[in-house]
């Protein structure tokens, strides 16, 4: 079995959404360094019999330097020399050729397999380039554990900083890679130079990336110089920097959705710091109004909700406090086994996928592998997503529930299809939308508009509910283009209900295209 949840990538670890496999890095990493304590002990062992011996061996001939005859004219002296030299070099070389520590080698060959893959690797760079590239970060801020203007307690090595110069090479930015490179030779002074040369980190050889990276940007000059600065180099720089000229770089890590709008960016930057207060705040603009919804239907005059208009056209409200404390905690540990990563539509090869574009673990519910108890309570928050919001819901189609990790995102997108899909086809476009904020995210993570500029910070069992389509002519509304931010510290629950236009066939009128109003010019 364990094969084969391996190759199933759904259902591989997650080091970065789940707490869970991030606590097993822990005690893998905890468990590593005992075998290396063993291993190293063991070889330590070794070393000291053998220097025992040479010492031993030394010793006499030092003490017959330069009387050697008289030396051994005694039989105490001779007669060991003589037993020595005949019997004792035989089991010394067995020792010398023995290995040491196989047990320790053994047992980390098992360790290998769960350790974390190469795909777990780029995973997590890709969250720190997120994070990077949203907040338009510097790598030496980010190397000294400062994020986002945050002093943080984390440090970045020299190696980590050369595994994301390689990124950043490979993704072809190569001005960012030259910082994370000379970041990291400047983190070398940290250690012994053989330190790095064991694990594969010369400074010679992020010198010939950083040359291959001026080289790209046409910077020669520099690049030569660098290179006759290093020995290994030496009088060959001209010729190293002409091969580079002739032999440019190929971006070979694709960026995909990795490129942001700037206002997406500087929303989420106005808003990833959660106010020291711990009352949250959506910016601009500034509330509308704050009152008691006590009307949508005849649950909500027996129990008001807090709402907040946050834009009147489009229509955008908050309630605050929708989801208790009991509701939410029993949610997550509903859903947390459940969890898998999260696809997105590709309208291309018309079915769902996993893309970078929605880097979040899901799960949908209710789900048949929930307890009737849970199954109750979500069907219970589908009624309440109806009083807030007076539209049907059918169970039909599920709530979803998503996890977001450190640099978890969803880019920029309209929630309507505007395309068919089969569900398009069987349920209509998605009219409206609904997302309960299941924590408040540490650092980062908000909901943001940008073209409304509009950005909503998650708060624990808050919901935030806008239509994506005019609710007369259900033209699209291109304005309600949105996106979760890069999560920064910490992980982000929320639950998203899509509302979708067949469903209310008995509320409301259902109108047909031809669309009446022009909202593309928003897209
Ligand atoms: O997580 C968020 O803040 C946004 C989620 C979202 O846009 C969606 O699920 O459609
Ligand atoms: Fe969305």
């Amino acid at each position: 079995w364990h094969d084969e949840t391996v190759k199933d990538h759904t259902h591989r670890k997650n080091y970065v959404v789940s707490e869970q496999s991030r606590l097993q890095l822990v005690e893998q990493d905890l468990e590593l360094a005992a075998n290396l304590n063993a291993y190293a002990e063991q070889l330590q062992k070794k070393i000291s019999v053998l220097r025992r011996v040479a010492e031993n061996w030394r010793r006499a001939l030092d003490e017959a330097k330069g009387r050697e005859e008289e030396y051994l004219s005694n039989p105490l002296h001779s007669f060991p020399l003589i037993r020595t030299l005949h019997e004792d070099w035989g089991p010394v070389e067995r020792l010398m050729q023995q290995l040491v520590g196989q047990e320790q080698i053994a047992a980390l060959e098992l360790m290998r397999e769960h350790l974390p893959g190469a795909e777990d690797v780029a995973e997590a760079m890709w969250g720190i380039f997120r994070i990077v590239h949203t907040h338009n970060l510097e790598p030496k801020d980010v190397a000294e554990g400062v994020l986002d203007g945050i002093q943080y307690r984390g440090r970045l090595s020299a190696l980590d900083c050369q595994a994301l110069g390689k990124f950043y090479f490979h993704v072809a930015d190569y001005q960012t890679a030259i910082k994370w490179l000379t970041l990291s030779q400047d983190l070398m002074e940290e250690q012994p130079l053989e330190y790095y040369d064991e694990l594969g980190a010369t400074s010679s050889g992020i010198t010939l990336l950083l040359s291959r990276c001026l080289v790209a940007l046409d910077r020669f000059d520099e690049a030569k110089i660098l290179l006759g600065g290093d020995k290994t180099f030496g009088d060959k720089a001209y010729h190293i920097v002409s091969h580079f000229q002739k032999h440019p770089p190929q971006q070979s890590i694709n960026m995909e959705n990795g490129n942001f709008t700037e206002k997406f960016n500087r929303l989420c930057s106005s808003m990833s710091r959660r106010k020291t207060d711990g009352s949250a705040a959506h910016s601009k603009p500034a509330r509308l109004h704050c009152r008691y919804n006590a009307t949508t239907t005849a649950f909500l005059r027996l129990a008001p909700l807090r709402m907040e208009e946050l834009s009147l056209d489009p229509y955008i409200v908050l309630y605050h406090s929708v989801l208790s404390d009991e509701e939410m905690a029993r949610l997550e540990n509903m859903s947390t086994p459940l969890l898998h990563r999260a696809r997105v539509f590709d309208s291309g090869i018309r079915k769902p996928k996993i893309s970078p574009a929605r880097t979040a673990d899901e799960v949908q519910i209710p789900n048949p592998k929930l307890v009737a108890e849970d199954i109750q309570l979500v069907e219970c928050i589908q009624k309440r997503i109806t009083d807030l919001t007076g539209l049907m819901l059918t169970s039909m189609r599920r709530i979803q529930f998503l996890k977001y990790g450190f640099g978890g995102i969803y880019v920029p997108h309209h929630d309507f299809f505007s395309v068919h899909t089969p569900t398009s086809r069987l349920h209509g476009d998605r009219i409206a939308t609904v997302i309960f904020y299941l924590n408040d995210v540490e650092h980062g993570g908000a909901t943001a508009f940008p073209n409304l500029d509009l950005v909503v910070p998650t708060e624990r069992g808050a919901v935030l509910f806008w239509h994506n389509m005019d609710g007369e002519t259900y033209d699209l509304d291109y304005r309600t283009l949105h996106g979760a931010c890069p999560v920064i510290v910490g992980t982000k629950m929320v639950m998203t209900r899509w509302i979708y236009e067949w469903d209310q066939m008995f509320v409301k009128s259902t109108y047909y295209p031809p669309r009446q109003k022009d909202y593309r010019q928003f897209n």
